[in-house]
């Protein structure tokens, strides 16, 4: 078998245009060449042969005979040869477009199919969409021709200031260490909800408008929806749904750094319930956690918005209200405490039960320069609200510290 041509040889022998003229021309006069010679050389060497003019006539007949046989033999074999060719040819192409159009089907089978959207696009502010899958409907709510070539939008339009900037900056760094990129954004779909995706890419060409990057754009929304979920449930408490002790702990240092940065005061206020146990063994355990429960919405609905309300465990509570200086935080305690005891509080079932609190103040720098301090020197000042006989504040003692300052 001959063995065929390699790619490279195929390659060039497909780009030279002439070469079809050049061997039909070989083969003319390879054929003039052996016409003429078998013209001039088989008279000359039949005559010398055969002297008797009848035989020779007789065999210049079959000479022309044997010539045009041969000849069309030649023809024959050289044609049949050819055809072959071309049919093997033929066949072969035929095969490769059908391979092809059944590949072209799987692969848009596929990517219609893609939980999202697969895309070409060019490296441009616009990122210009070259192609974008069916799967662009159900991501963007955008028709795929409206998005392609910024028909409608560009793709940059669905995206805000900061996105924009987070995934122009993941995608040139992605580039310039020629690796893939991977960024999550939040993405503006056509009816104005924002949805979070995750793309994944990597420059595949570079065209004469420049460079093309080729991806796939996937909708996290449920993932994101499901981690704020998990980071909330981390930081909740889950039962009133205030901020849990080690989340209101690291508030709190957040805050004294900060009231130590710029040297103003915090306050702290401890929360506790009088005579709790009460309400659970005389009502149920279930009707002392609905107390807790309103209790908590009415300690958040009592203070700004820049304080943080949180449980601490059982029926302790604890407020942190930045920017509070001694007055202002006894002033809003007492307000808590006053509200908290105003109206009974609902157990459920339509009963209520009144409730009333003891709460312990303590302010920075004045009763502590440090987290644990502050906290133990309100909890110190609420057992002795506690003492004086429940429902009312208690302000912490100086510390050592502010003590000797004052
Ligand atoms: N329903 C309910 N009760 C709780 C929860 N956590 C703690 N408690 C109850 O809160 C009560 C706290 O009781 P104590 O520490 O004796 O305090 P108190 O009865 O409030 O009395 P004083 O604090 O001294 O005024 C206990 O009965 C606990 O069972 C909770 O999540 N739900």
């Amino acid at each position: 078998m001959q063995p065929s041509p390699a790619p490279s040889q195929e390659l060039a022998q497909l780009s030279d245009k002439k070469a079809p003229l050049r061997r039909a021309l070989w083969a003319a006069f390879v054929y003039l060449l052996a016409g003429l010679a078998w013209i001039a050389f088989s008279d000359s060497i039949a005559e010398s042969w055969f002297t008797d003019p009848e035989t020779l006539s007789s065999v210049q007949t079959w000479k022309g005979f044997f010539f045009v046989v041969t000849t069309g033999l030649v023809l024959f074999i050289a044609l049949l040869r050819q055809l072959r060719k071309d049919r093997a040819l033929l066949r072969l192409q035929h095969d490769q477009s059908q391979a092809l159009r059944r590949r072209e089907r799987q692969l848009r089978v596929l990517m219609d199919n893609l939980p999202g959207m697969a895309y070409r696009c060019r490296y441009d502010e616009q990122w210009t969409m070259l192609f974008v899958s069916e799967g662009c409907t159900a991501l963007t709510g955008y028709e795929p021709y409206e998005l392609t070539n910024n028909r409608w939008v560009s793709f940059a339009d669905l995206l805000d200031e900061d996105n924009n900037t987070r995934l122009s900056r993941e995608v040139k760094a992605a580039l310039d260490k020629g690796e893939s990129y991977s960024v999550e954004y939040a993405l503006t779909r056509k009816d104005g909800s924002t949805i979070w995706v995750w793309e994944r890419g990597r420059c595949v060409e570079e065209d004469p408008g420049g460079l093309v990057l080729e991806g796939i754009i996937l909708d996290i929304s449920d993932r994101k929806k499901l981690e704020k979920e998990l980071e909330e449930l981390a930081i909740r408490d889950s039962l009133t749904g205030l901020f849990n002790r080690r989340e209101m702990t690291r508030i709190l240092e957040e805050e004294l750094a900060r009231a130590k940065r710029y040297q103003r005061p915090m306050a702290v206020l401890w929360i506790d319930f009088d005579h709790f146990k009460d309400v659970n063994d005389t009502y149920g355990h279930a009707a002392g956690d609905s107390v807790l429960v309103s209790v908590s919405r009415l300690l958040k609905d009592s203070v700004r918005s820049v304080d943080s309300v949180g449980r601490f465990g059982g029926e302790e509570f604890v407020a942190v209200l930045p920017e509070m200086d001694v007055p202002g935080a006894t002033e809003a305690a007492e307000r808590l405490r006053r509200r908290v005891g105003k109206e009974p509080l609902p157990l459920g079932k339509g009963t209520s039960v009144p409730l009333t609190v003891s709460v312990g103040v303590a302010v920075y720098p004045n009763h502590g320069l440090t987290a644990s301090k502050l906290c133990a020197a309100a909890d110190q000042a609420m057992y002795r609200a506690k003492e004086r006989g429940r429902n009312c504040v208690a302000l912490a003692h100086l510390s050592e510290q502010a003590h000797n300052e004052l």
